[in-house]
């Protein structure tokens, strides 16, 4: 099977690409490489004796796109290709909403003049704003987003909902992630953000490896167990057989369907930290200072619906996640 993997050089794609492979299918990467580097191929190579095919452009190309599924009889795609940074959102909506949303258009258009009916989609668990109540279960509401990167999923969400009452021959499915962490456990690839990581856990990485001073605790006055903000944190290759097990279940099964990609678990902001020093033994120094703005205090998933319908569910625990993170951070100090 040819999956057409949209981001495939990015920290989810690539996971993704490999255990792809692991199951005797065959990924085809399109990315600018806006967000991501080439090298990551030849590590996939290295881990799966396959070094993906490669197309270096835009999902906003039609053309581009048009020469792939000329090129390539394509039975699915995973689209992850976008930005994702919350902050950069708000100072950059235009070009959050020209990925984001133009993107996936363009894609779905080119899928269908193609005649490829299945897509998985990268949405978050960002869609539910600030939740009434924890777990959150996929009928939670959804829309009430704080910043354009939400935004732009939650658009993307009404749009697939929309196609899928024109066309009965389609597979459309949205998983919403919660918060991915951790890397390959060969520590060869991993999550390589540009510039300060905006997120939590590859914050502590570059402290434990001195590439930074001291974390920054955003808030210490939530009405959590310790106070600190409290999320439900995967390891990315229980995020990349969660795809591999939503398309083996729905690749046939037409419709929307619609799943939170989570553990079920939350964890503070300070029980990760103390977890990391558990696994690692390395100390992490951190100041607290006022809550973020635009985040919420608590946000976990209730998994029941993948599990029963995927027959998928998050094996990896949240010493595996440190662990993992560390092993690529100190084998990659600067990243690919
Ligand atoms: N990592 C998270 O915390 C998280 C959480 C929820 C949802 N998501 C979503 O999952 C998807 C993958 O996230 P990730 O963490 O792997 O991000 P990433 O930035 O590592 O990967 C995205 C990839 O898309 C590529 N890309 C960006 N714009 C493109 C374009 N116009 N054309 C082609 N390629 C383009 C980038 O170069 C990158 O390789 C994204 O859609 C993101 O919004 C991520
Ligand atoms: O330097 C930091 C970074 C984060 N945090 C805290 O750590 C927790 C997790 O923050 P992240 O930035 O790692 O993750 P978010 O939950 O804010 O958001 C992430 O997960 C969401 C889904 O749940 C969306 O997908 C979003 O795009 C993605 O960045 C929050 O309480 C945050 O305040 C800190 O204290 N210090």
């Amino acid at each position: 099977m040819n999956i057409l993997v949209t981001g495939g050089t990015g920290y989810i794609g690539s996971h993704t690409c490999i255990t792809l492979i692991e199951n005797k299918m065959n990924p085809i990467i399109l990315d600018n490489l806006s967000n991501s580097k080439v090298e990551v191929l030849k590590r996939i190579e290295t881990l799966t004796g396959k070094e993906p095919v490669f197309y270096q452009g835009d999902v906003t190309d039609p053309e581009c796109l048009k020469q792939i599924f000329t090129c390539h009889k394509i039975d699915a795609v995973i689209h992850f290709a976008g930005l994702k940074a919350v902050g950069e959102s708000v100072k950059m909506p235009l070009d959050y909403y020209q990925t984001n949303v133009t993107g996936t258009l363009t894609l779905l258009q080119a899928m269908k003049n193609a005649k490829v009916n299945c897509l998985l989609f990268s949405s978050t668990a960002t869609v539910y704003g600030d939740p009434e109540t924890v777990p959150l279960t996929e009928l939670s509401p959804t829309g009430n987003t704080t910043n354009p990167y939400g935004s732009s999923k939650f658009m993307v969400e009404k749009i697939l909902i929309d196609l899928s009452k024109t066309q009965d021959d389609l597979s459309l499915v949205i998983l919403r992630y919660f918060n991915p962490v951790g890397a390959h456990s060969s520590g060869l690839i991993g999550e390589d953000p540009t510039g300060i990581p905006n997120n939590l856990m590859p914050y502590i990485t570059q402290v434990a490896v001195g590439k930074r001073d001291k974390l920054t605790v955003f808030g210490n006055d939530y009405d959590t167990i310790d106070g600190t903000g409290v999320r439900d944190y995967i390891h990315v290759c229980d995020l990349a057989e969660g795809h591999v097990a939503a398309l083996k279940a729905l690749m046939y099964n037409k419709g929307l369907h619609v799943y939170n990609l989570g553990t079920g678990q939350g964890t503070s902001v300070l029980e990760m930290i103390n977890a990391f020093i558990k696994t690692t033994n390395i100390n992490i120094p951190y100041t607290v200072a006022e809550r973020r703005q635009g985040d919420i205090a608590t946000c976990f998933a209730s998994t029941d619906k993948a599990f029963k319908e995927l027959n998928w569910r998050a094996k990896r625990t949240i010493e595996d996640m440190t662990r993992d993170s560390w092993n690529w951070q100190s084998k990659n100090p600067d990243g690919f």
